[in-house]
Formats: structure tokens, C-alpha cells, sequence
């Protein structure tokens, strides 16, 4: 298990102040954030790079305060590839294993099966030059590996990829790390890229655990505004429910709640449906709009609807009527899908 308690870190215009988080031994973990969130400080002080900081790191029950990372176990792959250039790729691989005296037969077996997994069997003996980008990265996380970390550290790794070499690298990932069942830190401020890969995602709002969670329960039970519109929830209404009808100075309609004052209504995107007739099925509410904005994007119907004042999105894979801007429709929703905050 590895534990951040209460770190704390000042920089002049950046504050960390009691910052906790826990990684249980085989958990995938991701610090997610904007630029400037904190996600590089917390990465730096894990491996030693920031030594003057506040609170105490433990890996694996022992505090990593002044040890060297290979003395706290741990290992690095960063978004550039960092290779040894006069070196092949085998040996790149079983660099770090020769540094603890392992046996030239043993470090080289280690590597190459390492490799073979990340699919580079038959790249053994070529230097790093002669490999395209992805495969440098993957001689990178190969090198990680075959160390056995008891953490593996992973800033942006992917983040200078192609999008589909991107999507190729997390989908290997995901396989390798379930299967040694690596602890991984991982850093990325892509979204889908810490929710597809992450066991649980920690969110960060400048300094500050915003949410630690796994992903489902942060796209089901977002804990702020903020976290809510960070992983892409983009209808949030703040009003109050009385009587059953959500209301502020501009909306109204009927939820499932009778009373609540200063709340946060939350609807995502993909959980309405537009219709031409106000009837409604058990468990769904319905409210009116005009149609502001339509686009039909990767297979999915956006359309920006102005219902009296705020704008709300909805996103559908079919529509069965022909979509105007300017036309009047209605809004479908299952009351259950209400995310209050
Ligand atoms: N050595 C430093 N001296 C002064 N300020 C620093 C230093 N290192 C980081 N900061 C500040 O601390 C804040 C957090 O930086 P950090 O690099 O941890 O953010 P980040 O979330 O990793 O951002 P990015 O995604 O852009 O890499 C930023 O405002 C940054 O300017």
C-alpha cells in the first residue's frame, strides 16, 4: 500500500496544505487535473525529486523521506522515453537490473519476456534510434517492469501520441498491469484516458483532492459542481425544490425530491431524450425548450436547447423527427437519472 498523509507543499502562487490519498498494492490509480493542479508536485515529492515538503509518503509501510527511488522500489516512465542511446533495446530493458548485480543470463531472460509481452519480441537488438515513438514508450514501461516496483510512476506517458497509437498503448497497459498486478501512479489530464484505465481516479482542483473515487461512482455521484463538470457533465442547474419542482429565476420543472434549498441539479447530457408530444411514461419529468444549435457528431445527435433562459445539451443516437433550429420540443427525463449535489 502506499500513503500520501497530509502533504503539504507552497510554492508563490501554489498551495498543497494536508493532502491524503491511499493506493492499495495492485490498485491503478490516476491524479487527474488541469495544468497547475498539483499532479507533478505530488509525483515529484513520491520520488524524491521534491525534497522539502510537508507530511509523510510510506511505501509499503516505510517512510520514503531521503531514500533513493531504488532504494523505495520504485520506477519512472515519463512522457518522453528517456533511453540510453548507445545501448539496444534488451540492454536499455536490463539496465536497471545489471545496476543490482543480477547475472547477465537472468537480466537478459527478464528482458526479453518483458518485451515479448509488450509486444516487441524480435526488437531486442535494435537501438533506440531505429524505433518510432510507441515503441520507445513501450521499452520504457518494459524497463519499468521488469524491475517489479512496488510502485510504477506514470507522468503523461502517452501524452506525445498519435490519438489511435494512444488508444493501442492504454489498451496494453490495462492487460500488463492487471496482469503482474503493478500499484500504478498514473498523471494524464485526458478524461477518458483516466477513467478507462483507472481502478480509482483522484481529482484535483489546485492543491486540492477534489474526489478520490472509482469511476463509475464519480460519474454517478459527483461530490461538487466541480467534479461534476470535470468529468463532462455540462447541465448543472442551481436553484431550489419545493413541492417537487426544481425551480431558479429562469427554470422550473418537476423532479422526484419535495424540498430542498440551495442545490445543485445535475442531468447528463446523454440521460434526456427530445420529443414532439409532452407525455410522459411512470418515473419521467418532461419540460419545454426551443432548439438553439444542432450538430450530428461521432454518430451522436448534440443539440443545445434553450429551455427559458439556460441552455441545456442533449445527446442522442437517433431522433425521429427532422431537427430545426428555432423549433419547440420537449425534454424527456427519468426523475432517478436527477444527480443532486
Ligand atoms: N519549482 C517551482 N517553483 C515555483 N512554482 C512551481 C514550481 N513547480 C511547480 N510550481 C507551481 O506549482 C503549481 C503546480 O504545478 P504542477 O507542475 O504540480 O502542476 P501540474 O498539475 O502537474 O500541471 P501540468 O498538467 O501543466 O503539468 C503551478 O502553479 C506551478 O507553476
Amino acid at each position: 500500500m502506499v500513503i500520501l498523509e497530509d502533504i503539504g507543499k507552497n510554492y508563490d502562487n501554489f498551495k498543497m496544505k494536508n493532502f491524503n490519498l491511499k493506493i492499495e498494492k495492485g490498485e491503478f490509480v490516476t491524479l487527474l487535473g488541469e495544468s497547475g493542479c498539483g499532479k507533478t508536485t505530488l509525483l515529484n515529492i513520491i520520488s524524491g525529486l521534491t525534497e522539502d515538503y510537508d507530511g509523510e509518503v510510506y511505501i509499503q509501510g516505510e517512510k520514503t523521506r531521503g531514500k533513493s527511488p531504488k532504494e523505495k522500489g520504485l520506477s519512472m516512465v515519463f512522457q518522453d522515453s528517456l533511453l540510453l542511446p548507445n545501448l539496444n533495446v534488451e540492454d536499455n530493458v536490463a539496465f536497471g537490473l545489471k545496476m543490482m548485480g543480477i547475472s547477465k543470463k537472468k537480466r537478459l531472460e527478464k528482458a526479453r519476456d518483458v518485451l515479448k509481452e509488450l509486444g516487441l519480441g524480435g526488437f531486442e537488438k535494435r537501438h533506440p534510434y531505429d524505433l518510432s515513438g510507441g515503441q520507445k514508450q513501450r521499452v520504457s514501461i518494459a524497463r519499468a517492469l521488469v524491475m517489479e516496483p512496488k510502485l510504477l510512476l506514470m507522468d503523461e506517458p502517452f501524452s506525445a501520441l498519435d490519438e489511435g497509437l494512444r488508444g493501442k498503448l492504454q489498451k496494453l497497459l490495462k492487460k500488463i498491469q492487471k496482469k503482474h498486478k503493478s500499484t500504478v501512479l498514473f498523471v494524464t489530464h485526458d478524461r477518458n484516458e483516466a477513467f478507462y484505465l483507472s481502478d480509482k481516479i483522484a481529482i484535483l482542483d489546485n492543491g486540492k483532492l477534489a474526489q478520490f473515487d472509482t469511476p463509475l461512482n464519480l460519474y454517478k455521484k459527483p461530490s461538487s459542481p466541480f467534479v461534476a463538470k470535470f468529468i463532462g457533465i455540462n447541465n448543472i442547474f442551481t436553484g431550489k425544490i419545493k413541492d417537487g419542482i426544481f425551480y431558479n429565476e429562469t427554470i422550473e420543472f418537476p423532479v422526484k425530491f419535495s424540498e430542498a434549498e440551495k442545490v445543485c441539479l445535475a442531468l447528463k447530457s446523454e440521460d434526456l431524450r427530445v420529443t414532439l408530444e409532452e407525455k410522459t411514461d411512470g418515473n419521467e419529468g418532461v419540460f419545454k425548450g426551443i432548439v438553439k444549435d444542432s450538430s450530428f457528431k461521432s454518430g451522436f445527435y448534440h443539440l443545445d436547447i434553450d429551455i427559458g433562459g439556460e441552455c441545456i445539451e442533449v445527446i442522442q443516437n437517433r431522433v425521429e423527427f427532422p431537427i430545426e433550429n428555432h423549433m419547440e420540443l420537449y425534454i424527456r427525463y427519468n426523475k432517478d437519472n436527477i444527480i443532486l449535489i
